[in-house]
């Protein structure tokens, strides 16, 4: 994707016809120009790495279970933190909360949708989570990153230069290779849930990597925790007698519970929501 800031109608035309194709087929997209400074950028992958290396008795005190850890049948390769004490995550989040909304309106307009439902449908809530994946020894052993679909509205992932990600297309795995300073935006299951299917939310892994450490940041377009029994389903505007509901009206918090239950890896989460599962 090119620059998305541009006031010009008929580049704003092209951007938003390669966000739906892209969305719709891929269920992820590169983004290029998005204003993030790449001194920001990397900074924040060299800030994460870092915290990481330092003494175990420093980052005990951050240490907490990882609620996956006991449900999957494979420990992933990779320490993870959604609060670091760091200045460059205060730089950065001024950034992405402000690329998050570009990235919102992008989205609804691919999908045919009014702006003014940005408000209704995105009570947007931000969550950073940055990784840490080190060197492994047996990468074939294991998996950095488990196959999942993010359980978000959408993604915004930033990596660093040594790769591994993978997203599943048409059942291969296509790997994203890094490109310094760029972002990947990844449809989650919320947003496929409320399409009803026109955007599909993209199954991804991280393979593990001898050459390592790696280091990502992800920020996941959530649901605010409050929002917990707000009812998400397919929108009643996108809905036609051709296009019928496919899933049913959740909460969050009945998603939640189910995809934690459920464990990284396997089906989607979405799946056991679907009108014609009972
Ligand atoms: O580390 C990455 O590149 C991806 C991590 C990821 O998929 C996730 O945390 O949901
Ligand atoms: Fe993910």
């Amino acid at each position: 994707m090119k620059s998305v800031d541009q006031d010009d109608h008929c580049r704003r035309k092209e951007v938003i016809g390669e966000v739906r194709r892209a969305s719709g087929t891929w269920g992820f997209f590169r983004l290029v120009n998005h204003g993030i400074p790449l001194t920001v950028t990397d900074e924040i992958i060299k800030g994460i790495k870092r915290f990481h290396e330092q003494d175990t008795e420093i980052k005990k005190q951050f240490y907490s279970s990882d609620p996956d850890l006991y449900v999957s049948k494979y420990a992933n390769w990779r320490d993870r933190l959604e609060s670091y004490p760091l200045d460059i995550i205060v730089q950065y989040w001024k950034h992405i909360t402000k690329l998050a909304d570009t990235v919102i309106g992008l989205l609804l307009e691919a999908l045919g949708l009014e702006k003014d439902h940005l408000k209704r449908i995105f009570t947007d809530f931000l969550v950073l989570s940055g990784h840490y994946y080190p060197a492994c020894p047996e990468p074939e052993l294991t998996l950095g990153t488990s196959k999942h679909s993010d359980p978000s509205f959408f993604t915004l992932l930033l990596q660093d230069h040594i790769g591994g990600l993978q997203f599943l297309h048409r059942n291969q795995w296509v790997t994203v290779k890094p490109i310094s300073g760029t972002l990947i935006v990844n449809i989650g299951d919320l947003l496929q849930l409320i399409n009803n299917d026109k955007f599909k939310s993209a199954e991804h892994r991280v393979l593990a990597n001898r050459n390592g450490p790696r280091v990502s940041v992800a920020c996941f377009l959530n649901t605010k925790s409050s929002d917990n029994t707000k009812i998400y389903g397919p929108l009643k505007e996108i809905l036609s007698e051709e296009n019928p509901p496919i899933y049913k009206y959740i909460t969050m918090k009945e998603y939640i519970e189910h995809y934690i239950k459920k464990g990284l890896g396997g089906v989607s989460a979405l799946d056991h929501f679907k009108l014609s599962s009972n």
